[in-house]
């Protein structure tokens, strides 16, 4: 039996073969994209350089002595590699359990191909049925978007004493229904005062690594 570290590793490891030679690509936020980026750093000279999703990121690529670029400088990413909170067959995603939901969003958008690496337990029939939806709120927003939530069923937590990178809030929201995720993942993002939200069902992922007692597993739609 492997532990969830050793198959976070696996995976990470098993990501780098989709590293494409003198490119850019974007780098997630995690436990997982943190083993990726040890791994990254194995060849690092063969990369032009990464986008990061997160400080935290940023801070971990550089301290390998990996380029932390700009997205506004560079043109299409080749890959964006990071992990999920939880994961599909159709490979749509929850995201921002870490907070950095937005930035992730945002260098998965720009980027041509997104690798998702996570561990089997990761993978779920329903997204929401293990874990909560993050939805990051503009500050003075943040009762109000509750309130809204409310109505949409979910029952939304304040993720108190935590800012986001962009200086923005997290309600976490439990119990949504999340049976049709390309409606809601409209729905919360239509509400005033949110920034975005953790689902990526418009931009699932290209590829879904999962490691497991038995080796990596690929998921592709
Ligand atoms: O979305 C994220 C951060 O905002 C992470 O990808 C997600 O929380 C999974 O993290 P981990 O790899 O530590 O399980």
């Amino acid at each position: 039996m492997l532990t969830a570290e050793e198959k976070k590793q696996q995976v990470a490891k098993a990501a780098l073969e989709y590293v494409e030679p003198n490119t850019v690509i974007g780098v997630g936020t995690g436990s997982t994209a943190n083993c990726f980026i040890d791994e990254l750093a194995k060849m690092k000279s063969q990369i032009e350089g990464a986008v990061a999703s997160s400080q935290a990121t940023a801070d971990r690529l550089k301290s390998h002595g990996i380029p932390v670029l700009n997205l506004n400088g560079v043109g299409e990413l080749s890959i964006y590699v990071d992990g999920a909170d939880e994961a599909t067959h159709l490979l749509q995603l929850i995201k921002g359990g870490g907070g950095a939901l937005t930035r992730e969003k945002i260098v998965a958008a720009a980027s041509a191909k997104f690798i998702c690496i996570a561990d089997e337990s990761k993978l779920v029939n329903q997204l929401g049925q293990k874990f909560y939806l993050p939805v990051e709120v503009i500050p003075m927003a943040r009762s109000y978007v509750a309130r809204q939530l409310v109505k949409l069923g979910g029952n939304p937590m304040w993720r108190e004493g935590f800012t986001t990178d962009n200086g923005n809030m997290i309600l976490d929201v439990y119990n949504l229904n999340i049976s049709e995720p390309l409606k809601l993942e409209t729905a919360i993002n239509s509400i005033v005062g949110v920034v975005e939200n953790g689902l990526f069902a418009h931009r699932p992922a290209d590829v879904l690594l999962l490691g497991t007692d038995n080796g990596v597993k690929k998921l592709v739609v």
